[in-house]
């Protein structure tokens, strides 16, 4: 495979029998779990926007920005919202700490005794103009004309209901980031994503810095105008039972300019209990976060199988 498959959201979703679109899903899961999504229906507009605002705030000073770290947060564990400086997250031990800086948010609600659960600490618009509000605004839009009917659509590949999800996706959780990578920052480490899919977005850059790898090689996933990356993550490989893929990623930025790059981490309900097909094996959902966030930021052994993937 040179390149990734480019798969149409708009396509996936109409109501065919034999949609044959669906037929490439299904086999892009199972190859490689990685791939651009066209025709998503989501506004460019807001996407420029957040980007804009992401990029403003950070490069405000270092201790306004530190007003928003890991310290601050309410919501178990804190290390899941907020501000990290560069050289904070460690995602594979042959890198260490990438040298990219980190904000991160989720669905605003009120504090619970759930992790992952309760409310966004943002700057204001004084501190950081449009930044809540064009985050809560694209987060809006990826949540509902985006992971439902990814969703849907992976379902029907695997020949469930369509609506087989539905139960485990009632109430999400959502691990929203914005990453910044300084200029020709290098690398940041080799890893899987931990939860269902990613819904990446990436700025419109002319080099590729998102680096891919399946069947035993690195390929580029530059930025193809107007679409997302899509990654499946170790819980959608372990709830198939291997059969989709959680496929190993880095980036290694190496080029002048900075790049802002927006993934949306999806994870089901909070106390979701997955049954892998065909084992009688159950797997608690905050279990798997618990564990990849003490991996990460506790441990230091890295994100997702980074540590089996050395
Ligand atoms: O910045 C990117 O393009 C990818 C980031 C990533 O893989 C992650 O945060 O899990
Ligand atoms: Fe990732």
């Amino acid at each position: 495979m040179e390149h990734l498959p480019i798969i149409s959201l708009s396509e996936l979703d109409k109501n065919e029998v034999d949609n044959q679109e669906i037929k490439r899903l299904y086999d892009t899961c199972y190859e490689c779990g990685f791939f651009y999504l066209k025709d998503h229906g989501v506004s460019k507009s807001s996407i420029d926007k957040t980007i804009t605002a992401s990029r403003n705030f950070f490069h405000l000073p270092e201790e306004i920005k530190q007003q928003y770290g890991h310290d601050v947060q309410k919501v178990y564990p804190p290390t899941s919202r907020g501000y990290v400086p560069l050289l904070g997250e460690y995602l594979n031990k042959e890198i260490g700490f990438d040298p990219k800086a980190i904000f991160d948010l989720g669905l605003d609600k009120p504090l619970s005794e759930q992790p992952f659960t309760g409310p966004n600490i943002l700057p204001d618009d004084n501190i950081a103009p449009d930044f809540a509000e064009s985050h809560y605004n694209l987060q809006k839009e990826i949540m509902t004309k985006v992971v439902p009917k990814l969703l849907k659509a992976i379902a029907i590949s695997l020949g469930l209901e369509p609506t087989w999800f539905d139960p485990y996706f009632d109430d999400p959780v959502l691990i929203q980031r914005t990453i910044y990578y300084p200029e020709k920052s290098g690398q940041a480490g080799k890893h899987t994503d931990n939860g269902i899919f990613t819904v990446l977005i990436q700025e419109q850059l002319p080099h590729p810095s998102l680096r891919v790898y399946t069947k035993d090689k690195w390929i580029d996933a530059p930025c193809l105008e107007d679409t997302f990356i899509i990654n499946l993550g170790d819980m959608l490989q372990m709830w198939t039972n291997g059969l989709f893929v959680s496929t190993p990623h880095a980036v290694i930025h190496e080029y002048p300019g900075t790049r802002i790059s927006i993934p949306f981490f999806i994870y089901p309900n909070i106390d979701a209990i997955i049954k892998p097909f065909e084992t009688e094996k159950t797997i608690s959902s905050k279990e798997v976060m618990l564990k990849n966030f003490e991996s990460i930021w506790v441990d230091h052994k890295g994100a997702g199988r980074a540590e089996e993937l050395v």
